[in-house]
Order: structure tokens, then C-alpha cells, then sequence
């Protein structure tokens, strides 16, 4: 018996099915043997739910060295029906299968690319794209869709007990994003397949209605994708998956469809086992041992918060960074790859020179947050955090805009770019839990639009009226979405006149539910400049003045040596030491940003804490600052006295008046 027998195009059905049933018992010996290997291949060699890798094109073939059964059809795969209709420009398909697998598939059945491309033409639509979501490459080879044009992406998803994980996901909405973004003429198609297009296939395209239009809901998309591809989604914890990812609650009325008949009708294999494909998306229960104890998780500033985006939309994202914090400058260019300094606008600290600058413009107050530094990009895809590495993570997050019908925004932000800090808010007492907060501080565009250049009350108002307003009218509206599910909350920070910045010293800061070291003093009219900018004062308590070190120990045992950067390169601090007040051996922080405080009493830098944010010490220049500020030594009572001088000056005194008569107005 030749099981390798070439396949037969012309033969009907009734001899197909004579010459396959001579071929079952050699195919029971093949599942046998096969079973064996899986369940070794799985005892040694199971990825990690989190880590599912996302391969291109030909390179995953290179790795995935397994050797496949070509006899083996994916489990249902016959009945299941080949592609659903349209949704946009997406045709949900199950996998197709290459003419090798002719053998064992009934004329009438067969569905491999070139039927496809037939089937896709016929009606009336060319393909551009295949977004391929198996976890394997035995199905077919990607070769001949080249050479037909048609792109080919490979993000591998193992389907079987888990959903994609969201790094997958923001990969496969970013592609058919560049895919529907780039049509140039004639409208193209993409075709997306997992085994049977329904599980993986249905989950990521509703994550892409959800992120292409801002007025759908899950239950909507749910529907749209279980319309064009009948029966939709038909496991549970995928459609939970969507609801709890997008915040949203679940209507009653939804219900998880039962599993199809062609599905359930192949369960057995020839031995009357259950069996499990490589790929296939079936109903085993989650691998208990990657379930995380959520309760047992403390928050921290150091958290690493949202996903992980493709690497070429974070490179788009950081030109359009640069492109709104210069705006004078359109040619600019950031190039691609390497390592991007983080552009955000940078506090100087407060010495006896800069507290003129305190005289001469007009400032407002507020605390100095301290958390971690995150801008914040807002677009109708996602909302994005940006480190101060300049690495973009995605969370999900909503911004409606200010257009809206029944309080219910029928926009949502897009290229809107905000600054602020990220807080842990810690009830006191016994009653609350702890919150994450971002407090915003500043605005660099709206929607598309730069704001740098217009003054700080004016961005600050735009924020206000244009961000936080709507959000907050949306908030309590909304019936679907959940703001209180989302990771964080988002507030405004306060700004006060100088007036009362006694009060915002003794009362507020005390008062505050999360860490602040500090004061900054806001230009009220400053623009928003980039990277160090002279007239954004921060005043920081005399201990907590701090120089952030690159450490780093040299050969000789205990020895280390402290290091800044100047115009971008390493420079070696002479002279300079660091003590380290723990038990910790000071090997443990070698290669690590150490952040200092000056003892003045011993003279010495001591380690605070290591920057987990950071990848750079502090520049020699912004070092200096603190120094001279140490130095400079103004205390709290010093700050005060000058202060009630300055709100005597004319100018102050005319604008403090003025501000209060239309803060009262309001
Ligand atoms: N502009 C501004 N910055 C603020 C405000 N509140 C807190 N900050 C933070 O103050 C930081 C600058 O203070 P530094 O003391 O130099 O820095 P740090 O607290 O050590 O943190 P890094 O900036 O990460 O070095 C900024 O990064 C801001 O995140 C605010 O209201 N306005």
C-alpha cells in the first residue's frame, strides 16, 4: 500500500473513499505513533502562554523543525464550511490546505490557496494579505501566495487553552491597519485563518472592530463576526476574554453558541480517542499552573504596565512625538532604530539664581507627583504609555471627544499627546484599596494638532474642556463600558496661585493619598519645551534632592564608581563615592541607575532606591542644578518668605486678583 500514492484530481468521490478506507489501518498505527511523540513533544517543549512567539513570513518555517503526518487532517476540517462573508475588508476562512493533503480530501472538499484565490474572485474580490494564525506551517506553503503578490504574516496562536495573548493581538491590528492605511487604487482583501476560522479567528477580528470604530461594543462586533462566519465565537472563555479586555459587561442576552456539528462529529479518532491537534482550537480546560494569584501582587511605581507593540508602529509613533513637540521643524527626522532620547519637558531645580525667574514671569503652583513619568499618546486604536526609555506600551483605555449625542461620544481621541506622572493613590485607614492614578500636567496635541507653542493656561483649558471633560460626562452615561475596570484612573492636576502656596505646603501635600517630594513652579504662559526647560521650576524637601548615578564596580573588591552622562557619552565622576545603607553587597547594583541623596553631615552620597525606569544617569548639567541647590540649601522657610515678597510685586498682585475674580465667576 503506496500511502505517498501521488494525488488523483480527476477521481469521484465513491473511488476516494474506497482507496482512503484501504488506507485505516495503516493510519491507526500512524495516530498511534504519533500520540507518543506529542505527549513527549509536550512534556519538554510547551511554550509559555505569555511568550507565544510572532513570526513573519518564511522565517518561523526555518525554526519549526517538527515532522508533520501530511495524512493528517486537522480534526472537522472537511465539513467545516471553507470562508464566511466579508467584514470590511476581512474574509474569516479556515486553513487551507495544500494539494498535498489532495489524497485525503474528497474532491468536492478540497480548499487549498488556489481555490481560495478562484472562490475570492468569483466573488468579486482580489487578496492582499493572509493573516495566518495557526501554530504550525504544515499546512501549506507561503511560496506561491508571493509569487501571486499576496503578503503573507505569520502570528503563531496555540488556540488550544488559551486566547491570543495581547502582544499577538496588537500585532494583527496593527497589520490590517498598515494593510487597509496603505490601498493605494484597487481595494484589496485579507484573508484570515486559523484551523477552522472561527475561535482565534473571530477573537482578533473583533479586537480589530473594536479598535477601528469607536462607537462598536463587544456584544456588536460579536455579532458581526458570528453574522459573516455563523456560528461566531464558539467558546466561552474567548467571548469572556473580549468583554473583560474592553471593559465591558457582558449583556445577559449573550450566550456562547454550542459547538458546531462538523466539529463535534470528529472528535474521535480511529481508535475512538478524544484527540488533540497540534494546532486545533478545542475546548481543554487553562493550564492551571499559569493562573497568577492577582491577590498576592503588591503595586508598585516599578510595575511594567500595558503590552508590548510592534516595533515598527513604535518607530511611527516616535516621529509623530517629535513632529508635535517641534513643530517648526517638518522635515524633522528621528531615523529608525537606536536608541531615541526621551523627549518630555524636564524641571530644573530650584537655586537663588532661578528663584528670580520666580519674579520676573508669572507662575503657578503645584506638588511635585512622585511616581513614574509616563506621556501619553491617545488614538482611536489604543491608548499608549510612553516610558522615560521612549518604549510605547498599549492599555486599554477610552477618550471619547467632546462631540456627542446623548452624552455618548461618537469620537474618541486621536494623536491626542498628554504629560504626567503615574501615582499609587493609597486610601488611609482600613477602608479602600490601593489605585493607580495618572495625573496629567500638560499637553502637547490634540488630535493631531501641536499645542506646544500656546501657553500653558491655554493648553491647560484645552484639557480640561477638550480630555477630562467629556470623559467624565461620558462616565456617567455609559451603561456598557466600565471606566472603573479600566488599569488606571485619570485625573487633572491641581495648579495654584502662588498666593497660596503656604496652604498647598501644610495642607494639601499632606492630605495627599500618594508620594510627593516636592513643588513645581509652572510659567503660566510658558510653551511646552522639550527635553530640560530653564523656567519649569521644581523644589524638592532639602533630603530628597537627588542626582540619579549610572554605578558601576571596578576590579578591585568593594570598590565602585559613580558616573553621568555629558553630551550623551558616559563620564566618570572623580572623587565620587556612594554608601549603600542596606545589608545589599554593592555588587548587586553594578550597571544599574542608582538614585543619591547628599549627606551633609558625612558628605556622602547615599543610595535611595535603584531607577528600574531608567537606562541613563542624569546629565552632568542637570546634576550641577541639584548641587547648586543642595548648596544653595533654600528651605521651606526660605521658599515661603520669598514668596510672600514676589505676590506683592504689581504684577502678581494685579494677576492674582484678576485670576481669583474668574476662578469665582466660574
Ligand atoms: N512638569 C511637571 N513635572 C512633574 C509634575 N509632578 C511631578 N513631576 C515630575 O518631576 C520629574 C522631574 O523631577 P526630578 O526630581 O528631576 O526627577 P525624578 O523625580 O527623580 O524623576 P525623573 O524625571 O524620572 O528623573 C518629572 O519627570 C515629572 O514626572 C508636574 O506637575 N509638572
Amino acid at each position: 500500500m503506496d500511502l505517498n500514492a501521488s494525488p488523483q484530481p480527476e477521481e469521484d468521490e465513491e473511488s476516494f473513499k474506497r482507496r482512503h478506507e484501504d488506507r485505516v489501518e495503516s493510519a491507526v498505527e500512524i495516530a498511534r505513533r504519533e500520540r507518543e511523540e506529542r505527549k513527549k513533544r509536550m512534556r519538554y517543549d510547551r511554550p509559555t502562554r505569555s511568550s507565544q512567539p510572532v513570526f513573519r513570513d518564511q522565517s518561523y518555517q526555518k525554526r519549526d523543525t517538527r515532522v508533520y503526518d501530511q495524512s493528517k487532517l486537522p480534526q472537522g476540517w472537511l465539513d467545516c464550511p471553507g470562508f464566511g462573508l466579508e467584514i470590511g475588508c476581512i474574509i474569516p476562512s479556515k486553513v487551507p490546505l495544500s494539494e498535498s493533503y489532495n489524497e485525503h480530501v474528497p474532491p468536492g472538499k478540497r480548499y487549498s490557496f488556489k481555490q481560495v484565490v478562484r472562490n475570492q474572485r468569483i466573488n468579486g474580490r482580489k487578496l492582499g494579505l493572509v493573516i495566518d494564525l495557526t501554530n504550525t506551517t504544515r499546512y501549506y506553503p507561503t511560496l506561491d501566495l508571493k509569487k501571486d503578490g499576496i503578503k503573507h504574516v505569520k502570528i503563531a496562536c496555540r488556540g488550544r487553552d488559551a486566547v491570543p495573548d495581547n502582544v499577538s493581538v496588537n500585532t494583527f491590528v496593527n497589520e490590517v491597519l498598515q494593510f487597509v492605511l496603505n490601498q493605494k487604487h484597487a481595494k484589496k482583501y485579507v484573508l484570515v485563518h486559523c484551523t477552522h476560522g472561527h475561535n482565534r479567528t473571530g477573537f482578533m477580528i473583533v479586537h480589530y472592530l473594536m479598535r477601528s470604530m469607536p462607537t462598536m461594543n463587544v456584544t456588536q462586533a460579536l455579532k458581526m463576526f458570528s453574522d459573516a462566519r455563523p456560528p461566531g465565537i464558539y467558546k466561552a472563555d474567548y467571548i469572556d476574554a473580549l468583554y473583560t479586555f474592553y471593559h465591558e459587561i457582558k449583556p445577559e442576552s449573550v450566550t456562547c453558541p454550542p459547538t458546531p456539528e462538523w466539529k463535534r462529529s470528529t472528535e474521535l479518532d480511529l481508535n475512538g480517542e478524544a484527540v488533540q491537534d497540534d494546532d486545533d482550537d478545542d475546548d481543554s480546560p487553562p493550564d492551571p499552573v499559569q493562573e497568577i494569584n492577582q491577590e498576592t501582587v503588591k503595586m508598585s511605581n516599578d510595575d511594567i504596565l500595558g503590552d508590548e507593540i510592534p516595533h515598527y508602529q513604535e518607530e511611527a509613533y516616535r516621529q509623530f512625538c517629535y513632529k508635535m513637540l517641534y513643530p517648526e521643524n517638518k522635515k524633522m527626522n528621528i531615523g529608525g532604530g537606536g536608541c531615541k532620547p526621551f523627549p518630555g519637558s524636564h524641571p530644573v531645580s530650584l537655586d537663588r539664581e532661578s528663584l528670580q525667574l520666580l519674579r520676573q514671569r508669572y507662575y503657578y503652583a503645584t506638588w511635585k507627583a512622585d511616581g513614574t513619568r509616563y506621556m501619553m499618546l491617545l488614538t482611536i486604536d489604543g491608548c499608549y504609555l510612553i516610558d522615560r526609555s521612549f518604549k510605547f506600551r498599549r492599555v486599554q483605555m477610552r477618550f471619547p471627544c467632546k462631540h456627542s449625542r446623548e452624552g455618548i461620544s461618537d469620537k474618541v481621541h486621536h494623536y491626542t499627546l498628554l504629560d504626567g506622572e503615574m501615582v499609587i493613590d493609597t486610601p488611609t485607614g482600613e477602608q479602600g484599596e490601593a489605585r493607580r492614578r495618572y495625573l496629567v500636567y500638560d499637553m502637547v496635541a490634540i488630535n493631531g494638532e501641536s499645542v506646544v507653542e500656546r501657553t500653558f493656561c491655554e493648553r491647560w483649558n484645552m484639557f480640561v474642556r477638550e480630555v477630562i471633560g467629556p470623559r467624565a460626562a461620558e462616565k456617567l452615561r455609559s451603561h456598557c463600558y466600565r471606566y472603573d475596570l479600566e488599569p488606571f484612573a485619570v485625573r487633572m492636576k491641581g495648579f495654584w496661585l502662588l498666593s497660596t502656596v503656604e496652604k498647598l505646603l501644610k495642607n494639601t501635600i499632606p492630605s495627599l493619598s500618594h508620594e510627593a517630594d516636592g513643588l513645581i513652579f509652572q510659567g503660566w504662559d510658558d510653551p511646552y519645551v522639550p527635553r530640560t526647560h530653564k523656567g519649569l521650576l521644581k523644589w524638592k524637601y532639602a533630603e530628597m534632592n537627588s542626582v540619579d548615578f549610572l554605578f558601576e564596580t571596578g576590579e578591585e573588591e568593594g570598590r565602585g564608581f559613580l558616573f553621568l552622562h555629558e553630551r550623551g557619552k558616559k563620564k566618570l565622576m572623580e572623587g565620587y563615592s556612594v554608601e549603600f545603607r542596606d545589608d545589599s553587597d554593592p555588587s548587586s547594583y553594578n550597571g544599574k541607575i542608582v538614585e543619591c541623596a547628599w549627606d551633609k553631615d558625612k558628605k556622602v552620597w547615599f543610595s535611595m532606591r535603584i531607577r528600574v525606569d531608567k537606562t541613563t544617569p542624569n546629565d552632568i548639567n542637570t546634576a550641577r542644578k541639584v548641587i547648586k541647590s543642595i548648596n544653595d540649601n533654600i528651605t521651606e522657610e526660605v521658599l515661603l518668605e520669598e514668596i510672600k515678597e514676589i505676590i506683592r510685586l504689581p504684577m502678581y498682585a494685579d494677576r492674582i486678583r484678576n485670576d481669583s475674580q474668574a476662578a469665582r465667576r466660574k
